[in-house]
């Protein structure tokens, strides 16, 4: 914590420019030029934001469930598919646009100054992220190889489709300002490019505005894709707890159609309760910020949990590290399991999910001990439009359906054909994954799939 509040400890710039593909960004700056970045993407979470949220995110996972329709159901790579729809819902929030399901390759654009629509621009960057960032700009587009040479394309046809929608915002401005729901590209244009009723707020370079627009579809895709993919395999391996969220669900939303469904009401209640604290006891085992980097200015003084203290010296790299503190033993107790069956699960932390410890101490908003979304001055801005998106689209799932583990022919013929046992090896061997598979480096993620298949809660075929 004093990592993130102590005025000599900072963000090292220097390490996080690797972002800047356009310009500097919120992430990358420190100190005036920080605030003045935070100040101007501030104004694209107003109010009216967050029930577009809502509404985008039930859209987008009911359109979803009818792509899934076509698999039979069966979903090989929770994680692809829930970062996607974080993409989906950002797409609709920053430009209002509209992003399907079809293959990428069908959504070609119209439009002869560009090779691909902005949907696919944005999901071929996004998907070719590593490649952005190692290649120098000037050799991206001469390297002969299809990753490089798509990369260039979609980076070629992002950078002038913001420009595009950057000068139509500017063009009318003044009508831009007045309207009382705007894109997040609308609010951080008029707020970043003209001189706002806050004095205090400077504009920014129009490579600094790409930059910040791109720096929060990062910084919100593989986020909330990751944290949902980790709660739908953590729901399939813990049917009790799904049963729970799918009964709240129920008391919540009753029969009334998903038009009807509210983020002032439906969204908070579902927040505040077990859906809620799935979420964050899903954040607290799989963080997908494994940690972030700190510098000190000056000599510090730091505290450690005991009250002794330690003189650091000035420019010390600190990695803070979140997956530590988030599955410290001492702070946060084990499930009751004997160590033989731990063991034998690989001592998963799988084992450990128990949402029930947040459903009272939740809104917490200074605990000590575990602080998803940051601290400080740097806390995530993208907080309530994470959570609206993460509870929208695991309500609008669990509404009607269950989430399971997918049980191979193989595994039920080597069970005899006992459905119990298969479904008890399978699930023992998603818990091993869960821990084994898990490959944590800046962000976390599953090395190989692990399927789940969605099932009619009202279809009375299981067997
Ligand atoms: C589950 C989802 C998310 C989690 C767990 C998360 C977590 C975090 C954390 C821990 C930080 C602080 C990093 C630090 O202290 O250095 C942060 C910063 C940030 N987040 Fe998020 N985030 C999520 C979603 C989002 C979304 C949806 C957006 C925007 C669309 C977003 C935009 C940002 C930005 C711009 C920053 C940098 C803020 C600054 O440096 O002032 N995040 N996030």
């Amino acid at each position: 914590k004093q990592l993130f509040t102590l005025h000599t400890v900072q963000v090292p710039v220097d390490l996080i420019r690797f972002h800047d593909i356009w310009g500097p960004t919120v992430g990358s700056v420190e100190g005036q030029e920080w605030k003045n970045h935070r100040k101007i993407i501030n104004y694209g979470f107003g109010p009216s934001t967050l029930p577009i949220v809502w509404e985008e995110s039930i859209h987008q996972t009911e359109t979803l469930i009818d792509r899934w329709a076509r698999d039979e159901f069966v979903v090989k790579s929770p994680r692809t598919w829930m970062s996607r729809i974080a993409l989906h819902v950002i797409a609709g929030i920053f430009f209002d646009t509209r992003m399907d399901w079809k293959d990428t390759e069908s959504s070609n654009t119209n439009n002869d100054s560009y090779t691909s629509s902005l949907p696919n621009a944005i999901l071929t960057i996004m998907l070719h992220l590593g490649v952005l960032f190692v290649t120098p700009r000037w050799l991206l587009g001469k390297l002969p190889f299809e990753p490089f040479q798509k990369t260039n394309k979609a980076f070629v046809d992002f950078t002038n489709y913001m420009l595009e929608l950057r000068a139509k915002v500017l063009e009318k401005s003044d009508e831009v300002s007045t309207k009382r729901s705007r894109t997040m590209l609308e609010s951080i244009v008029v707020a970043g490019s003209t001189n706002l009723s806050d004095p205090t707020v400077q504009p920014l370079s129009k490579e600094s505005i790409l930059g910040n627009i791109f720096f929060m579809m990062m910084a919100g895709h593989e986020t909330a894709g990751n944290t949902l993919g980790f709660a739908l395999l953590l729901l399939a391996v813990h049917p009790d707890s799904q049963n729970q969220v799918q009964q709240e669900v129920d008391d919540v939303l009753g029969e009334r159609p998903k038009s009807d469904w509210s983020v002032e009401t439906d969204y908070r209640a579902l927040q505040k309760g077990y859906l809620g604290a799935v979420l964050t006891e899903t954040l607290r085992l799989y963080h997908p910020v494994q940690f972030v980097w700190r510098t000190n200015v000056a000599e510090t003084t730091v505290y450690d949990s005991t009250g002794d203290s330690h003189v650091v010296p000035a420019n010390t790299l600190f990695c803070v590290n979140f997956a530590a503190a988030f599955s410290n033993p001492s702070t946060w107790p084990q499930a009751k399991i004997s160590s033989a069956k731990r063991a034998d699960l690989h001592f998963s932390r799988a084992l450990d999910f128990n949402p029930t410890k947040w459903v009272h101490t939740r809104e917490v908003t200074d605990n000590p001990t575990h602080w998803p979304f940051g601290q400080g001055g740097r806390t995530c801005p993208g907080k309530a439009m994470a959570q609206i998106e993460m509870v929208a689209v695991l309500a609008t799932l669990l509404k009607n359906y269950s989430i399971e583990l997918v049980i191979t022919e193989d595994v039920l013929k080597a069970c005899g054909d006992d459905h119990r046992i298969a479904r008890e090896r399978t699930r023992d061997d998603a818990i091993r994954r869960l821990e084994d598979d898990v490959e944590a480096n800046l962000t976390i993620a599953m090395l190989k799939d692990l399927p789940i298949r969605l099932r009619g809660r009202f279809d009375e075929t299981s067997p």
